[in-house]
């Protein structure tokens, strides 16, 4: 500043000012959130017109293929941008090498087919690279004798992985499994095949976290996993590491990056945004949704309210965009105005 007094001084400058009236504040906004913003997680599960309500998660259910068909359509009406795929795959489907994810015919394909089929590209289709839907011992890659996960093995797998998902018409291979090398191993395979538009949003710093709990009552996995994921996942009180992590996606082909979860490290998707300036997306996890909704069931709290301040709070952050499982109701509640 090269004013001879401070340019903030009161009573010249009064902060209160622009906020008095509405038209006011809406003037002076920084930050804005819309549907496009918004990723809606869905949880796919095998039959016809099934609905299975998951109780850690109130509001959120698993759907049959032609239910995750109805709801992707739904969210595309609202002006939501992207879906993300999760499978609650069957027990006797898993293995200890988990498979059934390059099967071509699994749920997940399926799924991706039946959305593509029927809407194209009116919604974006996002898909979770990692084994653990399809492990039966509930870890995201290959374990050893010891249950210790295998990285330069695991990558492989996920490579068969991300390529089934392409080839059934994923339009973002979004990898969660925290192995080293895998962004780079899994843009190669893609450009090799020919799906050079296939985009990359790497999971690249996702923290080993105990705000996982209900995701994994809803894939199917909880009462499988042996251990913790602490090997691979980061550590809760590391920030500069993140950085690392997200340095070395970008270089290998990521075109976006997420940070998860979401609100407790908004320090980390900040920090990315400013250090890198890619599109920085969050994962706003299944734990912090139950948290809302525990709240609002409370009755501790305006429900709507809280949602969309803690939506915005992504965006003021520096958040390209949100996973939350509360995207088609903030959705409705944006189109409302
Ligand atoms: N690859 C696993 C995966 N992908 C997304 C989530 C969590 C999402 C949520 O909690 O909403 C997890 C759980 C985990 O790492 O155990
Ligand atoms: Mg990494």
């Amino acid at each position: 500043m090269t004013h001879n007094s401070p340019p903030t001084a009161y009573p010249a400058t009064r902060l209160r000012r622009t906020r008095a009236t509405r038209w006011s504040r809406d003037m002076v906004r920084e930050t804005s959130l819309s549907p496009a913003n918004l990723i809606w997680p869905l949880f796919v599960t095998e039959g016809e017109g099934v609905e299975d309500p998951i109780g850690s998660l109130p509001g959120v259910s698993r759907w049959s293929v032609d239910g995750i068909v109805a709801r992707a359509s739904e969210a595309a009406d609202l002006g939501i941008a992207c879906i993300a795929l999760f499978p609650n795959t069957q027990a006797e489907r898993r293995s200890q090498d988990g498979a059934e994810a390059l099967n071509p015919d699994n749920l997940m394909c399926r799924a991706i087919r039946a959305i593509k089929a029927e809407l194209g590209d009116q919604i974006g289709v996002l898909t979770d690279v990692a084994l653990d839907p399809y492990t039966a011992h509930g870890q995201d890659g290959l374990v050893d004798d010891e249950g210790y996960v295998l990285n330069d093995a695991t990558v492989e797998v996920l490579v068969g992985q991300a390529l089934n998902q392409a080839a059934a018409g994923a339009d973002i291979i979004a990898p969660s499994d925290m192995m080293d090398g895998r962004i780079g191993a899994i843009r190669a395979a893609l450009e090799a095949h020919g799906y050079h538009n296939v985009q990359i949003m790497s999971y690249a710093a996702k923290y080993a976290s105990a705000f996982y709990g209900p995701f994994r009552d809803a894939v199917g996995s909880s009462g499988l996993l042996k251990g913790d994921k602490k090997s691979y996942q980061m550590d809760p009180a590391n920030g500069d590491e993140a950085l690392r992590e997200v340095a070395m996606d970008i270089a290998e082909g990521a075109d976006s990056v997420m940070v998860k979860p979401g609100m407790p490290y908004l320090d980390i998707a900040a920090r990315v945004k400013q250090t890198f300036g890619l599109p920085v997306y969050a994962y706003m996890v299944s734990g912090e949704y139950a948290m809302i909704e525990a709240m609002a069931a409370a009755g501790a709290g305006d429900r709507d309210a809280v949602v969309l301040e803690s939506l915005l709070a992504f965006r003021r952050a520096g958040c390209s965009g949100i996973l939350t499982y509360h995207a088609l109701h903030a959705a409705k509640l944006l189109a409302r105005g």
